[in-house]
């Protein structure tokens, strides 16, 4: 057996094992590996230069009793048994350690040792512990010495035995000087890391002597090997901190052959700045070591009476996880001091996957308990110090942040929303704030003594524009592009925290770049942050900060991002006013207002334009009419029609004639918007006149002939007389109905939070919960979204698409992008198609509105959906009691659906079939009638569930099944 061989490990098995010692007894008592989680234990590294083979068996280590993994019981016994002196490694030191990982991604268990006999001067101890203050992950102790020179051929391959045997499932940054092979001697332990993917992780042990001496010298290494060992970490830790280990060399710091495993090593605390830096590069989020639960039953039971299954509700303990029924919470988390946490994890850092969770009630605990304990729970959970963010895991610009800086960035007048473990960069002269490698989140207040300088790279931008030194990414060059400023020539910009901004090198200010009134739009539609209020007023920063009693962190609220799209018709922007109108004190600002009042007012003209022309083909076909009658029948026996005169009941006299014609010049010319509002002060009688014409109430009465005028120009022209008078003020009503009232660009977004308004919710504690959530509704127009939908990919943090379909379109057609004329139902499926295979929203959930339901209930009655190519299997099975008229549908003495009901559940389904296809995900529908309140209402807190259910998930435990099926969704009511 060569001892230069490197073993291959990738039977795929998952186990520990342990090289048994065939030493010299020993008198001790000794350690024991103790697995914590039995379902995946990776085996332990084989990295040594030994090849396993058939001959050398190795026992396993089974998995024994947990015990408190934070314990430093096992070092310290191990402490003495290695007394600090210089002892020669026993060539049969037995050595393992075990991994237990719950949540599939970044917990370890890291015990030694083995139950075989241990030479008791090679000892060495892993430990994981909570992660300290330094950011790292555990903190490897590491009892052994090395006698000098004694690395002869002969022991090297038993001393690489036992390297192979060491198996590590985690790394370390900190490794304590007392524990590199004592104090004075400068021995080096170099652990290799040495992946397979069916494997958990492992490292090789490399020992080195006083920079002398190297087990695993590069030469002697069989580099395929190394190199065909992949990382495994990507699924069992994050893969991020592994790949930006670099490869050291412990002697002199030089880098190995890249195609070596990242190496890591553990040296003096003295010497391991730089390790430090290179640990934490290229991370995008540093998630702190989770704490594993003390005790796990069968998958999806409780922790702690082992019953029940995943669908059982239960607690979720902040810190570990351990997750407990109704019946246990309490006995297990006792009186919750630090809010929902195990009582043998009070006083341990939560999980900081956790965070956005704190202070939010289960309805289990709410049962449990009463308000008063509630709030108190909740409140310590969020605020006791302990759950606080540790300042070491927010990293900007490069570096942790000191507890001071911690407290300067949140307690600043402008805070960054919602800090979590994460490199952050900002850009103190301008206060833009982000995440490495990311667009700017927010504007925060400048000039912050906080984290290192900002890097050009900070936020990967490639646009070769700089803003204060930083690569502006796409997205904010799109920005600047469209506030005008001009970025020809790949400039440096210097943008001052105001928005003033200069070429860099001159000293003029070119402009401002929040100075256009449609910028701030622009940048919120992009998702790009504009200067809040309090970042402008230097003044009251410093009175702000005084009053600032509550921490940032308290008032941490989210804004969910909801995406609303429908083809042209459809109804979306009926349902953007709706929310307005239902979530909004004040739906419309004035100037809104002002300008909804124009529209409807040039809307009115515009209808009645419809009409004045309609009733002139009308009066020429009568005349038409009335010549051909008069010709076939000489004498008229009425004597009612007198064809010379020219007149029939269309009609007009001479003033309205002329009125019209000015009127019908004036649309056809395009000009009718540029008479406002004169138009009303100067017409309005003329129009009252009109509109009480007997030609135009003929006209009038013949309005579905009229294919121009939209249905909802009825309830408009019916008020034509209120509407076109210079003080019409538009009802809520009137703007939910009017036309081409939600944005002239195409994008409009309202903020909302579902309990502002709403008053007949009955408001409990989950509400109330709920009025902190924040959502962001922004309706884009399908034909503000570009060829191929592209800039869809603006919309990447939505967390949720609502299409709107129009069901009433089935039997309509309109011409296409490609000029032929196609249904609108398949047009509308089209766009469907078209976003849902977006890239951008891989992943993500949508609500399909099936809208107009009212027209379309009223419309199959009479027109059969198979008017539509899609829907030409459709074959209800109708019940012989069914009414038949579909007014009186709810009144259906026997319950069962109506036409209009089978129809809208049929093309649901047919949705829903399509987006599976396309997505093997299940698609969320909800009936809708655009213009009734409760409706939309219904169908956007149906929206909310689904986030709501999303988060949950992500609370649960990844490994834990969830609770909500895939089945196909139900239909809201
Ligand atoms: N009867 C009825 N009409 C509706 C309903 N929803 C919307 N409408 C009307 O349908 C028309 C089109 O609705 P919009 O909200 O403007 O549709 P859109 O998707 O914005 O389409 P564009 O106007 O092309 O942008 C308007 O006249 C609405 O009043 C509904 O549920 N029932
Ligand atoms: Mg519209």
């Amino acid at each position: 057996m060569s001892p230069l061989q490197t073993p291959e490990a990738d039977d795929g098995a998952d186990y520990s094992f342990a090289v048994e010692y065939s030493g010299p007894p020993v008198g001790y008592d000794l350690p024991r590996a103790v697995p914590i989680n039995v379902e995946r234990i990776p085996v332990a590294a084989v990295v040594g230069q030994v090849s396993l083979s058939d001959k050398l068996s190795l026992p396993v280590v089974q998995p024994l009793l947990a015990l408190d993994p934070r314990s430093k019981k096992f070092s310290k016994e191990l402490k003495t048994l290695c007394p600090e002196s210089n002892t020669t490694v026993s060539p049969t030191s037995v050595i393992a350690f075990e991994r237990s990982n719950d949540s599939g991604r970044d917990c370890k268990e890291v015990e030694l040792v083995s139950e075989a006999t241990v030479s008791p001067t090679s000892v060495i101890a892993f430990e994981e512990r909570e992660a300290g203050n330094h950011g790292c992950l555990m903190s490897g102790e590491l009892s052994s010495s090395f006698s000098n020179g004694h690395y002869g051929s002969g022991e090297l391959s038993d001393v690489a035995n036992s390297s192979r045997a060491l198996g590590l499932s985690s790394i370390s940054h900190e490794c304590s000087q007392e524990l590199l092979g004592g104090g004075g001697s400068s021995s080096t332990i170099e652990f290799s890391d040495s992946f397979d993917k069916s494997l958990g992780s492992s490292m090789a042990l490399r020992v080195s002597n006083g920079g002398k001496e190297s087990l695993d010298s590069n030469n002697d290494l069989n580099q395929a090997d190394w190199a065909s060992n992949e990382s495994v970490l990507s699924v069992d830790y994050p893969s991020s901190r592994v790949s930006s280990i670099k490869a050291v060399d412990c002697n002199n710091g030089s880098t190995y052959d890249v195609r070596r495993p990242p190496v890591v090593t553990f040296r003096d605390v003295e010497s391991d700045g730089a390790f430090d830096e290179e640990y934490t590069q290229d991370e995008p989020e540093i998630m702190p070591e989770k704490r594993v639960p003390l005790t796990k039953g069968k998958k999806g039971s409780c922790y702690r009476c082992f019953k029940g299954n995943r669908f059982t509700e239960k607690e979720v303990c902040v810190v570990c996880d351990a997750k407990y029924c109704g019946n246990c919470v309490l006995r297990a988390m006792g009186s919750m001091p630090e809010g929902r946490k195990c009582v043998t994890c009070i006083g341990f850092p939560i999980d900081e996957s956790k965070r956005g969770n704190l202070g939010k009630c289960s309805r289990m605990l709410k049962r449990l308990l009463n308000d008063l304990e509630v709030q108190q729970i909740m409140r310590a959970e969020k605020l006791c110090e302990v759950n606080q963010l540790p300042p070491e895991y927010v990293c900007v610009n490069g570096k942790p942040l000191s507890h001071e800086e911690l407290v300067i960035l949140q307690a600043c007048p402008n805070p960054p929303k919602k800090v979590k473990p994460g490199n952050y960069w900002y850009d103190k002269v301008s206060g833009l704030w982000g995440k490495e490698g990311q667009k700017p989140s927010k504007i925060i207040s400048p000039h912050l003594n906080v984290g290192g300088p900002i890097k050009p790279d900070a936020s990967n931008g490639n646009t070769q524009v700089f803003i204060n030194g930083r690569e502006i990414t796409k997205v904010e060059l799109r920005m600047l592009q469209l506030a005008g400023v001009q970025c020809a020539g790949n400039p440096h910009f210097w943008v001052n925290d105001d928005g003033s901004y200069q070429e860099e090198g001159q000293k003029n200010t070119r402009g401002y770049v929040w100075g256009k009134a449609g910028t701030k739009l622009v940048c919120a539609l992009l998702s790009l942050p504009v200067p809040s209020k309090v970042s402008n007023s230097c003044g009251e920063q410093v009175s702000n900060l005084v009053n600032r009693t509550v921490p940032d962190y308290l008032e941490q609220r989210t804004l969910q991002k909801l995406l609303l799209v429908g083809y042209n018709g459809s109804g979306a922007s009926t349902i953007f006013k709706q929310a307005k109108i239902l979530y909004k004190d004040i739906p419309f600002s004035e100037e809104e207002q002002d300008n909804i009042k124009l529209k409807i007012q040039s809307n009115v003209y515009g209808y009645l334009g419809i009409l004045l022309e309609g009733r002139e083909h009308f009066e020429e076909d009568s005349l038409d009419e009335l010549k051909k009658n008069h010709s076939s029948s000489i004498i008229d026996p009425s004597g009612n029609t007198d064809i010379n005169d020219g007149k029939t009941i269309y009609s007009f006299g001479p003033r309205l004639k002329a009125f019209s014609d000015w009127l019908l010049k004036t649309m056809v010319s395009g000009n009718l918007e540029a008479i406002f509002p004169a138009a009303t002060r100067e017409y309005a009688p003329l129009v009252e006149e009109l509109w009480n014409d007997s030609a135009i109430r003929a006209t009038y009465n013949r309005r579905n002939e009229l294919e121009m005028l939209p249905t909802v120009a009825s309830y408009f022209l019916e008020r034509a007389i209120n509407i076109l008078r210079t003080d019409y003020e538009p009802s809520n009503l009137d703007i939910l109905y009017a036309e081409g009232v939600t944005s002239s660009n195409g994008l409009a977004s309202v903020d909302f939070s579902f309990s502002q308004s709403a008053p007949d919710d009955d408001i409990d504690a989950a509400d109330q919960q709920d009025s902190l959530l924040r959502y962001q509704l922004i309706r884009v127009h399908s034909r503000g979204l570009g060829e191929n939908c592209k800039w869809l990919e603006m919309f990447e943090d939505v967390g949720m698409v609502i299409f709107c379909v129009s069901l009433s379109d089935y039997d309509q057609f309109s011409v296409d992008e490609n000029g032929y004329i196609t249904n609108k139902m398949m047009q509308s499926r089209k766009l469907f198609e078209n976003i849902v295979n977006h890239p951008t929203f891989d992943q993500m959930d949508f609500l399909l509105i099936l809208n107009k339901f009212d027209l379309f209930e009223e419309k199959i009655e009479r027109v059969p959906l198979s008017q539509c190519d899609w829907f030409d299997d459709f074959h209800p099975v109708i019940s012989r009691h069914r009414s038949n008229s579909s007014s009186s549908n709810s009144n259906n003495i026997n319950n069962s659906p109506s036409l209009g009901q089978l129809a809208f559940h049929y093309i649901g389904v047919k949705f829903k079939r399509l987006y599976y296809s396309l997505t093997g995900q299940k698609l969320y529908v909800s009936l809708v009638k655009g213009l009734e309140p409760d409706s939309v209402d219904t169908s956007l807190k149906y929206a909310r569930e689904i986030l709501k259910w999303d988060d949950e998930r992500a609370n649960f435990s990844l490994s834990e099944y969830s609770i909500y099926s895939n089945e196909a969704s139900s239909f809201s009511h």
